[in-house]
């Protein structure tokens, strides 16, 4: 089973390059992949630089060229659910692109003409991570994520996304995934943790913790890998 792993920045993937340690790398379309084994797994890791195109390509590259069969997402997330704190590790239910809009002709946000507002992450794959976490010990949410080419870093702003899709957490890259992964029917899954609030200190918070949460997501996926 060739399995995918990304992030969008490169601190979303050192912890895991860091763990598997040794690993052949490749270079491709002004990036790089990563491939190595784990457990009788192949894996190819790599991150996909900031926003919603890079993540496309390198979600596209990662099974077209790499011929990955499944993909997880690590990385981290701003909250939007005030039951969402920092450190917070979140499993993604459905992905939807908040800057997505075509209301002017009748449509809502987030909708293109044979599109859909969300996509829906792989069931078994969530049922998975429930398993992992629960006999790790390790306290997983499940929600929506909003994922649109902006940091939020705006009271009004973050409150809208959160009303508009219902969602519990903003990031830049998840949706991409999603609607590669759901157009080539890879099972996918994306895993954040909280960094920071979407707010007005979301850039300090950010900063702070980008590297922590980002060890947090990564060894939540570690730990996954051991049940694929
Ligand atoms: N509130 C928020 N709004 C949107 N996304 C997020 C995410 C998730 N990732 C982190 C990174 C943030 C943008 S660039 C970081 C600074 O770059 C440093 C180099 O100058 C981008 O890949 C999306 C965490 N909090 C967020």
């Amino acid at each position: 089973m060739k399995i995918a792993i990304m992030g969008a920045m490169v601190e979303e993937i050192t912890p895991l390059l860091d763990f598997f340690g040794s690993y052949e790398t490749i270079a491709f379309a002004k990036n790089r992949y990563y491939t190595t084994t784990y457990k009788g797994l192949e894996l190819v890791i790599a991150y996909s630089k900031i926003g919603k195109v890079n993540a496309s390509l390198t979600a596209t590259t990662l099974i077209e060229k790499f011929g990955a069969e499944q993909l997880l997402f690590s990385g981290v997330a701003g909250a939007l659910n005030p039951n969402l704190h920092v450190g917070d590790v979140l499993v993604a239910t459905a992905l939807t692109q908040h800057d997505l809009d075509i209301t002017a002709f009748g449509h809502p946000h987030g909708y293109v003409p044979e599109g859909s507002v969300y996509v829906e992450t792989d069931a078994s794959l969530r049922a998975l991570a429930h398993k992992v976490a629960h006999a790790q010990n390790i306290s997983l949410q499940e929600g929506i994520i909003a994922t649109g080419d902006q940091f939020i870093c705006d009271g009004t702003k973050k409150e809208w996304i959160y009303k508009t899709f219902n969602a519990d957490a903003t990031e830049m890259e998840g949706a991409s995934v999603a609607v590669v992964c759901d157009a080539l029917k890879i099972p996918f899954c994306v895993f954040r943790a909280i960094s920071d609030a979407a707010d007005m200190d979301a850039g300090f918070s950010f900063d702070e913790f980008l590297v922590s949460s980002a060890k947090e997501s990564a060894q939540f996926i570690i730990a996954m890998l051991d049940e694929l």
